[in-house]
This record gives structure tokens, C-alpha cells and sequence, in this order.
């Protein structure tokens, strides 16, 4: 007698299969920097947002030496740690569980009231991970944000241009203060992902490839130049 097979309801989710893809990249880039060098720790970055959560749950299990891998951030709001849109605390509760728990990870925040008094120490700090990172992982805004390179970012162009690690960001189009890798920071990644979901994101992202040049009228540009993996689904 023929039996019949019922297809995963996630397994037939584009967003499902894209993130899960991500992951086997990611976990197979992990694996490989990790064995080049059996003394050294992998570095992966992480963005924020909504789009990583299914890829936080199919990538915190995957087998690897999650020991010696070190996580951080792209960005992040300047928000106590159990703030609700916290970056960190979003990594904690679905990157840092299972296999993964066994990660060390570094905030981008500290004790400070405002992201421009506490931003040294934090630039400091991530400076001292083994850059450059296995990978980077940007999401991106509908208006052509990443990590927190806004539009209309208070130091946009400090942020696009300093060698510094780590820059205080306030953009009127956003309510928190910010904390982000700088434009040279990021680039220092031997792989670099794009990860997107929607329609809409995939008409801003054309915009961009319109005319590479303007980066400042969307930031995204800065990264449409060098060597990008897109995983993006409907
Ligand atoms: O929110 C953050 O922490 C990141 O700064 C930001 O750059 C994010 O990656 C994009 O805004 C996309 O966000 P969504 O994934 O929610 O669309």
C-alpha cells in the first residue's frame, strides 16, 4: 500500500529554507576557519532585527567546536541588556542556546548612560577579537540602513570612514541611541552575507545596485562593491 508523505510545513517555508541554508553556510565557514588553525578562535557578527531569528534557531545546534567561537555584534541599540528590542539580549535567548551556548559573547554595550561616553571602552574590547571574523552577517533597513549606518545617521560619515572599531550613531528616523561597527570594522570579515526576506527589501536592494556610488543616501551600497553572499526569500 502507497504511503503517502506529508511535507514539513516548515520545510516548504521559503524563509525557513533560506535561513537554514545560511546556516550550513555559516557552520561549514565556522568549521573550515577552525580547523585552519587548531590554536585560533573564529569570530562570527551578527546583526539585529527580526529577519535572523529562524536562522538563530537552525544554526545554534550545529555541530562545531562552538568553544572556540567567539560572537559579536554589528550594532546594537544602547539599551540595558534586558531591554526588550536589546540585540544582545535577542542573540542570548536564540543564538547562545543549545551547541551554541558553548560561545563566548561580546556585547557592544557597557555600564555608560550614553553610547559617545561608553563607546572607547567598547571599541577597545571588540578590537581584541580574532579579526578578521569567519563571517558577517548585515541585515538591512527599508530606507538602505545596515548594522547602524542610517541615512540620516549623526556620524554617517565618521562611521563610513573611521578606522576606529566601534561608533556612536543617532539618526532621527530611529528612537534609541545606537552603537556600530564601523564601515572599515565591518569589511575586516573573510565572508559577508546579505540576509533579507521581502519583496520590499528586494526593490530597496535594486535601488542600490542602481548606481553603487551614493552610499550615503543608502548605506547598504558600502558593501555592493566587494564580494557578497545574498540569501533572500519572499
Ligand atoms: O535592527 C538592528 O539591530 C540592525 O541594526 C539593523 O541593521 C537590521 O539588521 C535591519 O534594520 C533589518 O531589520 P529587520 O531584520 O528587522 O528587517
Amino acid at each position: 500500500m502507497a504511503s503517502a508523505i506529508t511535507p514539513s510545513p516548515l520545510a516548504s517555508d521559503p524563509r525557513q529554507q533560506t535561513a537554514e541554508a545560511l546556516a550550513e553556510y555559516l557552520a561549514a565557514a565556522l568549521t573550515t576557519d577552525l580547523a585552519a588553525d587548531p590554536a585560533a578562535r573564529a569570530l562570527l557578527v551578527v546583526s539585529g532585527g527580526s529577519t535572523p531569528k529562524p536562522l538563530f534557531a537552525a544554526l545554534c545546534d550545529k555541530p562545531l567546536d562552538w568553544s572556540r567561537v567567539d560572537i559579536t555584534l554589528a550594532d546594537e541599540r544602547w539599551v540595558s541588556e534586558d531591554a526588550s528590542d536589546s540585540n544582545a539580549r535577542f542573540v542570548r535567548e536564540h543564538l547562545l542556546t543549545g551547541a551554541a551556548s558553548a560561545a563566548t559573547f561580546y556585547p557592544l554595550t557597557n555600564g555608560e548612560a550614553e553610547p559617545e561616553a561608553g563607546c572607547a571602552e567598547v571599541s577597545a574590547r571588540i578590537a581584541a577579537l580574532s579579526w578578521p571574523a569567519s563571517a558577517l552577517i548585515l541585515g538591512m533597513g527599508g530606507d538602505g540602513h545596515t548594522a547602524s549606518l542610517f541615512p540620516d545617521g549623526d556620524r554617517l560619515e565618521e562611521a563610513l570612514e573611521s578606522q576606529e572599531c566601534c561608533v556612536p550613531m543617532r539618526a532621527p528616523s530611529v528612537s534609541q541611541p545606537r552603537i556600530t561597527l564601523s564601515l572599515a570594522r565591518l569589511r575586516q570579515t573573510r565572508r559577508t552575507v546579505l540576509h533579507l526576506t521581502g519583496a520590499d527589501k528586494q526593490d530597496v536592494l535594486s535601488r542600490a545596485l542602481g548606481n553603487i556610488e551614493a552610499v550615503s543616501e543608502l548605506p547598504i551600497r558600502a558593501f555592493l562593491s566587494a564580494p557578497l553572499a545574498l540569501y533572500w526569500a519572499p
